[in-house]
């Protein structure tokens, strides 16, 4: 019995991964040959790809390798569909050291499978490698169905924001586990394995959104992108940011006693954390949004305003009109 990738050896643990990935009706040719061919009904192909490397995107001890292959299908498919797009398919880089255990990668596959299965795409492809450090780099194809992409540069002023999914549940799961504390079950799992709504991605699409994308980074972070391309600025609306009751018990947990100080904590997790890839989408004032998009804010022009819609101190993406506090993720700034 090989107990680790090392004893295993690349071409038999390539083929045990392999043969975990049922194809779809969008793939033509699936793993095996230099290539793999993917139908593109529409002729226009979404390529996206996300790195998730151990110690900065995950922990094994805080992580199982389900988790993990669940993630690395969420973090991309989420572009996806913050395009507007379907997902198709999927290419997966596995850089790990030899010794570790073929149980590991085989969970990590099994967890990739079944976020396939939610997301409606397909493995197709990948490559297999020695490392130090553990990283999965993922590459995801996706299908516009005949539509325009949904960008970051077209949000106009007089539009709403409005997200769907979670805000904040996968930031204060991450801040449980460096506590070692195990609850909020709901915050956990969203950081475990963030659940992106990738069907509301093309609804976006459908219902007219101007620009949108995945929150990966921490709301006013990812939405100063829009800004930044669209050339306007985006006002949130505190009240309207409405706290889970998950995301409320667990900054209770976290230590804040006070009702009023817990709501304002929760917010902050909503407009800085990362990692719950809600879609985050400008609307036109008029379009008829379904329940499930929560309308946060508003698009302004940003002309008139220092640097073209913030200074050094303030960005152009404001809560209640006045600079967030809070920044989200940089990868180098934090080390
Ligand atoms: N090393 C790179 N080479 C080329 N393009 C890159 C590189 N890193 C990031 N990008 C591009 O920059 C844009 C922003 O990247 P990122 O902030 O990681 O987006 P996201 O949060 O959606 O994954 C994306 O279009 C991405 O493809
Ligand atoms: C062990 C660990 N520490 C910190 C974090 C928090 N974290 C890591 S990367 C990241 C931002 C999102 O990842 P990124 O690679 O920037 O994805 P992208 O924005 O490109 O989609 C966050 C909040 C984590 N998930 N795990
Ligand atoms: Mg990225
Ligand atoms: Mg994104
Ligand atoms: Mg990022």
């Amino acid at each position: 019995m090989h107990n680790t990738i090392g004893g295993l050896g690349e071409f038999a643990l390539i083929t045990r991964v392999t043969s975990q990935f049922p194809p779809t009706d969008d793939v033509i040719l699936g793993p095996g040959d230099d290539a793999a061919v993917v139908a593109a009904p529409d002729g226009r192909t979404v390529a996206t790809t996300d790195l998730l490397v151990e110690g900065r995107h995950f922990r094994r001890e805080w992580s199982t390798a389900r988790d993990v292959g669940h993630r690395a299908v969420a973090q991309n498919f989420a572009d996806v569909a913050a395009m507007g797009a379907r997902p198709t398919g999927l290419l997966i880089g596995f850089a790990a050291p030899p010794d570790l255990p073929v149980a590991w990668a085989e969970e990590f596959t099994a967890g990739v499978r079944d976020e396939c299965a939610v997301a409606g795409g397909a493995v197709v492809g990948g490559d297999m490698v020695g490392s130090d450090t553990l990283t999965i780099a993922v590459t995801a194809l996706g299908d516009l169905q005949g539509r325009a992409p949904v960008r970051r540069d077209g949000a106009r002023a007089g539009d709403v924001i409005a997200y769907t999914g979670h805000l904040g549940l996968s930031a204060a799961g991450l801040a449980l586990l460096e506590r070692g504390i195990d609850g909020p079950a709901d915050c956990l799992s969203e950081h475990r394995r963030p659940s992106p709504p990738y069907a509301r991605g093309a609804e976006a699409a459908l219902l007219g959104a101007t620009a949108m994308l995945d929150v990966s980074d921490g709301l006013v972070q990812d939405l100063g992108h829009v800004c930044r391309a669209s050339g306007v600025r985006i006002d949130l609306d505190s009240a309207a940011l409405r706290p889970e009751p998950a995301l409320l018990e667990a900054v209770a947990v976290l230590g804040t006693e006070d009702p009023g100080e817990a709501a304002e904590a929760a917010r902050g997790l909503m407009v800085a954390g990362g990692e719950d890839h809600a879609l985050v989408a400008a609307f036109p004032p008029d379009a008829d949004l379904p329940g499930h998009w929560h309308r946060v804010g508003l698009v302004s022009d940003a002309a008139g305003t220092p640097d073209g819609g913030g200074g050094e101190h303030e960005g152009p993406v404001t809560v209640d009109g006045r600079a967030s506090r809070r920044e989200g993720w940089d990868h180098f700034r934090r080390g």
